[in-house]
């Protein structure tokens, strides 16, 4: 049996650094094909996360779960076709919902003879209040559905407030693990180990009382349950050779947050300094903006809802 690995998460929480963490600290030795959900129309993830050894296919343009599925299924063909992989990563778009994923790749279990071994959601704990208010459609579903919880960013959070992020998941999910130690002072291995259950911990061996809570009621008055991410989120792309001076950028992703765009929940991207290339990332309250070594072209993208398109392309290219 082919191991699937699920690493699931709301926009911008940390998914694709996860998942760089573990390759490059544990995973390396393994024949392994991540395969790359990105729900905008330039994909930008596949090269970050590119390296001699692994294998990233990249599907762009909506999520495997509902919009582009038979895309998904066409990717696995030749997933198995040409790599035959020990292990498959799949990161589904940000704004996935974790349950209908997994409906996916169990109708594919018997017949790829496949099955899922870690079914993890990555949750930013500095956005948790936001997303939960505003798409927890998407997000509580993220949190549910999950066998292991990892929180991203604690270390940027006061102590007090992780630990209301904490109860909180914890009512939402009774049962899962949930990682807050900060990842750069936790190795790769520890994580693999909690989240394939091969934790032996004093808590795994005690049988803890959690009582499982409906989560109807926690989730606000009104909300649908039904939605796809194309009925709430919309993307604006494009791939430019313009080259951006760093501080028009970092300009450019203060004034998407201040709400003159829609509203924008995630913008990353690569671009041309005349230095050097950079690569960046905007989530809301957090920017971050770093040197790589080079890309093949200008790449940004631009998720949230009720964008104002024209307005965007106008703030980025001028044009
Ligand atoms: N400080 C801090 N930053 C983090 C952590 N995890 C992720 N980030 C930053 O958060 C931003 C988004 O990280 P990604 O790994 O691209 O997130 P993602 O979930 O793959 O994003 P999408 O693919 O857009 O859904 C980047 O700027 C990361 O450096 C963390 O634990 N601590």
């Amino acid at each position: 049996m082919k191991k699937v690995d699920i690493i699931s998460g709301f926009l911008g929480a940390g998914k694709t650094t996860l998942i760089k963490k573990l390759l490059k600290e544990r995973l390396n030795g393994e024949n392994i094909v991540v395969i790359e959900n990105e729900y905008g129309e330039v994909g930008i993830d596949g090269n970050i996360l590119k390296s001699d050894n692994i294998t990233i296919k990249e599907i762009t343009s909506g999520c495997i779960c509902c919009t582009i599925s038979s895309s998904f299924k066409d990717v696995l063909d030749e997933v198995f076709d040409t790599y035959n992989p020990d292990r498959i990563i799949v990161e589904p778009s940000g704004v996935a919902k974790l349950s209908e994923v997994v409906k996916e790749i169990r109708s594919e279990q018997v017949k790829r003879n496949i099955i899922i071994n870690m079914q993890i959601a990555v949750v930013d704990s500095v956005n948790f209040e936001n997303y939960f208010d505003n798409f927890g459609e998407f997000f509580v579903d993220q949190i549910t559905n999950a066998k292991t919880i990892i929180l991203s960013k604690t270390q940027l959070m006061r102590n007090t407030d992780l630990n209301q992020v904490f109860k909180a998941i914890r009512k939402m999910n009774p049962t899962c693990p949930i990682i807050t130690t900060n990842w750069d002072n936790i190795p790769a291995s520890k994580i693999l180990e909690v989240g394939e259950f091969r934790n032996k911990d004093v808590l795994s061996q005690v049988d803890l009382i959690r009582k499982p809570l409906n989560v109807s009621h926690l989730i606000r008055k009104g909300m649908k349950s039904d939605s796809i991410a194309s009925d709430v989120f919309k993307t604006w792309g494009v791939e430019t050779p313009k080259v951006f001076k760093k501080s028009e950028l970092r300009n450019i992703l203060e004034e998407l947050g201040k709400g003159n765009y829609g509203n924008v929940i995630r913008v990353k991207g690569v671009v041309n300094t005349a230095a050097s290339w950079i690569q960046f990332d905007y989530v809301p309250g957090q920017i971050e903006i770093k040197d790589i070594n080079y890309d093949y072209t200008g790449r940004i993208c631009v998720i949230g809802s009720e964008l104002k398109k024209e307005a965007i392309k106008t703030l980025f290219l001028g044009e």
